[in-house]
């Protein structure tokens, strides 16, 4: 297998809250990014995804705490390069971001098309804003209006194309179609994977399942801060390992709308529950009936390309 674009090894982010309580956002995140690749790392509201994007491109808040690595290849460290290196090197160049709520972060004053032309210039890119639009599938000339001209569909390409302006290798895509309807989700996620041609991969973070099975090669899938299970996408949909991508499976409509009973665990209990309980999934797997405590960590069963962290089915 080729060598991969980046490679996350137990990347860990708690905020400090005081007080002594502390979120655990992500916890032991391992990873790798290879080329002509789309990861898909799906999960509940809430359970890390963005912290974990964030951490990467160092977009985190003051009270963050961040242990691990994430070495991009050629050989910058995300989590400790110093601002300069993530500002001038990274950023734009090597990983380029699609956010989250993307509309909300272009200026409100200014044309999309002005925002794209200063992004390419800034970061080098060779190719034009007309060329950048017609990529993602939006008219050139929607890029002379304003950004509360545009809808939600289009104001999400404009990302899209703000993110490929510096031609990076890497795309981290957050929710990147949030509040779109169903055939613009499979136009955005269907460009998105366009982009994951040749020596580039992408990141999609989405709760999406059904989006992450039309366009993913390989799926991470995040519960309260754990990666618990991830592999080649065809498999794991096919053959979930772990209870909780089976219950998110479930939910789906072709598989009969049955929606995982019950909440994820608040991050700022995980400590708790993992000591009195083992796993934190415990309380809502059905593999464990009237909600028997899972003891001790779950086991890792891990075949190279795939791998899984979950208590053996009782
Ligand atoms: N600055 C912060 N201080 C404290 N907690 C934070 C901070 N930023 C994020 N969190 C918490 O970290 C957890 C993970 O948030 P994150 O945004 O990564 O979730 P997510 O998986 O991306 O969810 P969604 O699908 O809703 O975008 C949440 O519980 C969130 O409240
Ligand atoms: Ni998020």
């Amino acid at each position: 297998m080729s060598e991969p674009l980046l490679e996350l090894d137990r990347l860990s982010v708690r905020f400090l809250l005081g007080r002594g309580t502390e979120v655990r956002a992500v916890t032991d995140a391992t990873l790798q990014l290879r080329p002509g690749r789309v990861l898909a790392l799906v999960g509940e509201s809430g359970c890390g995804k963005s912290v974990l994007a964030s951490a990467l491109l160092g977009l985190l808040p003051g009270n963050a705490q961040v242990r691990g690595e994430a070495v991009l290849r050629g050989g910058i460290e995300l989590l400790s390069a110093p601002e300069p290196v993530l500002a001038g090197q990274v950023r734009g160049r090597h990983v380029g971001l699609v956010p989250q709520s993307a509309s909300t972060h272009l200026t409100p004053v200014r044309t999309a098309r002005s925002q794209l032309v200063e992004a390419i210039r800034a970061l080098g890119g060779v190719a034009g804003p007309d060329e950048l639009a017609e990529r993602v599938g939006l008219d050139p000339a929607d890029l002379d209006r304003y950004p509360h001209e545009l809808s939600g569909g289009m104001a999400q390409r404009v990302a899209v194309t703000l993110a490929l302006a510096g031609n990076p290798q890497i795309i981290l895509a957050d929710e990147p179609t949030t509040g779109l309807d169903r055939p613009l989700v499979h136009r955005t996620v269907d460009l998105l994977a366009e982009a994951a041609i040749d020596d580039r991969a992408v990141l999609l973070i989405t709760h999406d399942l059904a989006a992450a099975r039309r366009v993913a090669t390989d799926i991470a899938v995040m519960y309260a801060s754990r990666i618990v299970e991830a592999g080649p996408a065809e498999q794991v949909l096919a053959d979930p390992w772990h209870p909780y991508t089976a219950g998110l499976l479930a939910a789906l409509p072709d598989g009969g709308f049955r929606p995982i009973p019950g909440h994820p665990p608040a991050l700022t209990e995980l400590a708790r529950i993992e000591q009195e309980w083992g796993c934190v999934f415990c309380q809502r797997c059905p593999d464990v009936p009237g909600f028997g405590p899972c003891t001790g960590d779950p086991e890792l069963l891990d075949l190279g390309d795939r791998w899984v962290a979950a208590h053996p089915p009782c």
